[in-house]
């Protein structure tokens, strides 16, 4: 046969899906949910939990079953889990209690959404503020990859992963210096173990989205530098549900680096290295788009940085940083 593979299907699968009560977590838990999966969702604040759940578990009076919105059955497991991921051990503990009520079982896929950016200049950081980044991006999913990759070695049963990293993973630019080394960071970890659990036959998937348009983006962009947010402009945020159908689809292509529309592939293809094509002949348009455009965007943005040079003396100046 030639379609060797049968694509992934979430009915029956139990789905650990981390930030799972807001933003692209929240929508992909949605359509885990939509597509049969039991959905155990992690994050911390509990009002919020509780708010997703209301959620994946709403009535519907519009559908033929006018009791259910998105569940396709009565016996679908949809919880909600209180943990601060960027703890090792609170991450330890969300994944087993996940699986204590799963009958011990380890859960079949792991989303790994969560994380948080601050966006500010590199002289504004301190240690500390760095150190956090590094824990709202990288750590917020490397502590849970690791554990999950031990109990399902372990358990002799192969997993899947999938992680999600940023546009700001394959690039970055002026304002990102707490937030894009650790998204990069995620493409180094999900490149080794896309090589080494083929030893498990675990699968590895990452996700290089640009703006969504979720409550993590209205919050940080409370705190975006203007000419941050000036550059970005031409990346309008993405809708939530959009992108959490991406994802999905480009783990039931078998994608390892899952891009959700064109500028996620030009970035893409303009990077790979050695990171497998998702198709020869596009990933070869795409890189030659980016050939020809991401110099002149880069150089374009480059003289915005410039001409914001006095602009930003001022701002420091106000903020008392040259006494
Ligand atoms: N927003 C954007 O423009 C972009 C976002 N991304 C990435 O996509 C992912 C989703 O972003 P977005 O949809 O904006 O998400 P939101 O900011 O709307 O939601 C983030 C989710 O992660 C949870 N979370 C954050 N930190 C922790 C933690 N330390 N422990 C446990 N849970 C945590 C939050 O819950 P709680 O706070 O209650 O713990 C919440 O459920 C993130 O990894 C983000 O970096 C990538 C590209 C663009
Ligand atoms: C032919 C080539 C044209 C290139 C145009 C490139 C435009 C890029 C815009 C930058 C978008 C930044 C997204 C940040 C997402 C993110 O992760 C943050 N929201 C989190 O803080």
């Amino acid at each position: 046969m030639w379609s060797a593979q049968r694509k992934w299907d979430p009915r029956g699968q139990h789905c650990y899906v981390t930030g799972g009560s807001s933003g692209l977590g929240l929508a992909v838990s949605v359509a885990l949910t939509k597509g049969g999966a039991d959905v155990s969702i992690v994050a911390r604040n509990e009002e919020r939990l509780a708010k997703a759940l209301a959620e994946l578990e709403a009535r519907s009076f519009a559908s033929i079953r006018p009791w259910i919105k998105y569940r396709t059955s009565p016996d679908q497991k949809l919880r909600t889990y209180s943990f601060s991921l960027s703890e090792p051990d609170a991450s330890d503990a969300a994944l087993e209690a996940a699986c204590r009520d799963h009958d011990g079982k380890l859960p079949h896929a792991v989303f790994l959404c969560a994380g948080s950016s601050t966006p500010g200049f590199f002289v504004e950081q301190d240690a500390s503020s760095l150190q956090k980044g590094m824990d709202n991006t990288y750590w917020v999913q490397a502590y849970t990859a690791l554990t999950y990759t031990k109990w399902t070695v372990r358990d002799k049963t192969p997993g899947k992963i999938v992680f999600v990293s940023s546009l700001l993973g394959y690039m970055s630019m002026i304002g990102y210096s707490s937030y894009s080394p650790g998204k990069h960071a995620l493409r180094g970890l999900a490149e080794t173990l896309r090589s080494e659990l083929l030893l498990y036959g675990t699968t590895v998937h990452i996700m290089f989205p640009g703006n969504i348009d979720s409550p993590g983006y209205v919050e940080e962009n409370r705190v975006k530098p203007k000419i941050t947010l000036e550059i970005e402009a031409t990346d309008k945020p993405k809708a939530p549900e959009a992108l959490a159908e991406g994802l999905i689809q480009g783990v039931q292509r078998g994608d390892f680096h899952i891009a959700p529309d064109m500028l996620s592939n030009i970035f893409r293809s303009s990077t790979l290295g050695a990171t497998p094509h998702n198709n020869l002949l596009l990933d070869g348009l795409y890189a030659t788009i980016g050939w020809i455009g991401l110099p002149l965007w880069r150089r374009d943005m480059d003289s915005t940085v410039l001409k914001h040079r006095k602009e930003h003396s001022d701002y420091l100046a106000a903020k008392g940083f040259f006494k």
